[in-house]
C-alpha cells in the first residue's frame, strides 16, 4: 500500500550534551493535516522542529515523502518554516528583501506576485522602500510570513510566530493556513500558544518532558 504521509520521524533521539530531550521519538503527519505541536516549556517542542528542518542532527531519521533528509538534503525545499525571530535583512528595504529570497530559494516570478499580493492584503506594500530596521516589530512579521507563505513548500512549520500579530492580521493568517493546509499534498505543523490558532488544528500531539 502506497505510503501518505508526508513526513515522518522514525525513532529520533537526540539530548544535548547530558540531557536527552527525545528518546525514540515518532509521529507522522500526511495531506491536509494541520499538527498543533503541544507540551509544557522545555519539553522539546522547538528541539523537534529544529531536528524536522535539519538545523540540528542532520536529518538524521527525518524522512520527507519517503526520502530520509540526512541521504537527501534536497527534499528539504519541501520545507518552510516560519520561527519567532524573523531572519530579514535590515540593511535592505522591504522589495529588496522580497528579492533577496528569492535568489536564496530559488524561486520565481509567481513568488514574487504572491509576496506582493499578500504584503498588499497586509497593508503593508507602502513600505516598500523602507529599510526593514526602521520598520515596526508588527510590520517585519507581516513580510516575513508573506515571503514564507509565498516560497514553494508542501510542508508548512510553524514555531510560536503570531504572538505580535494584532486581530485583522491573525484572522488574515488563520485562513492563509487553513487554505494552504487544503491544498493538494500539503500539511502544517505547528508549536503556538495562540488559542485562535490552536484552535484550527486537526490533530494535537502533545510532547512529554523525558523524565531523568
Ligand atoms: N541549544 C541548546 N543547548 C542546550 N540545551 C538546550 C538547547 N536548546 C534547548 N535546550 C534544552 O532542551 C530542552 C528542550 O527545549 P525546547 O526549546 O526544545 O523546548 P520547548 O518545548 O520548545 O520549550 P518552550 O515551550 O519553552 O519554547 C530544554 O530543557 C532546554 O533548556
Amino acid at each position: 500500500m502506497k505510503n501518505t504521509n508526508i513526513l515522518e520521524v522514525k525513532n529520533l533521539t537526540f539530548g544535548y550534551e547530558d540531557e536527552p530531550v527525545l528518546e525514540n521519538f515518532n509521529m507522522s503527519i500526511s495531506k491536509n493535516e494541520i499538527l498543533l505541536i503541544d507540551g509544557e516549556n522545555g519539553a522539546g517542542k522547538t528541539t523537534l522542529l529544529k531536528c524536522i528542518t535539519n538545523i540540528i542532527n542532520n536529518g538524521k531519521n527525518i524522512f520527507i515523502n519517503g526520502v530520509e533528509v540526512f541521504s537527501d538534503k534536497s527534499v528539504l525545499k519541501n520545507i518552510s518554516f516560519i520561527m519567532s525571530e524573523d531572519t530579514l535583512y535590515d540593511y535592505l528595504t522591504l522589495k529588496e528583501n522580497i528579492i533577496f529570497f528569492k535568489t536564496l530559494f530559488d524561486e520565481d516570478d509567481e513568488y514574487v506576485d504572491n509576496v506582493k499580493s499578500l504584503c498588499n492584503e497586509l497593508a503593508i506594500d507602502k513600505y516598500e522602500d523602507y529599510l526593514i530596521k526602521n520598520l515596526s516589530q508588527g510590520t517585519r512579521n507581516k513580510l516575513y510570513l508573506s515571503i514564507m507563505l509565498s516560497k514553494k513548500h508542501n510542508i508548512l512549520i510553524l514555531d510560536e510566530p503570531f504572538t505580535a500579530l494584532d486581530k485583522n492580521t491573525q484572522s488574515i493568517m488563520i485562513n492563509k493556513i487553513k487554505s494552504n493546509s487544503k491544498e493538494k499534498e500539503k500539511c502544517v505543523i505547528m508549536v503556538t500558544h495562540v488559542s485562535e490558532f490552536k484552535e484550527i488544528s486537526t490533530r494535537v500531539m502533545t510532547i512529554n518532558k523525558i523524565l531523568n
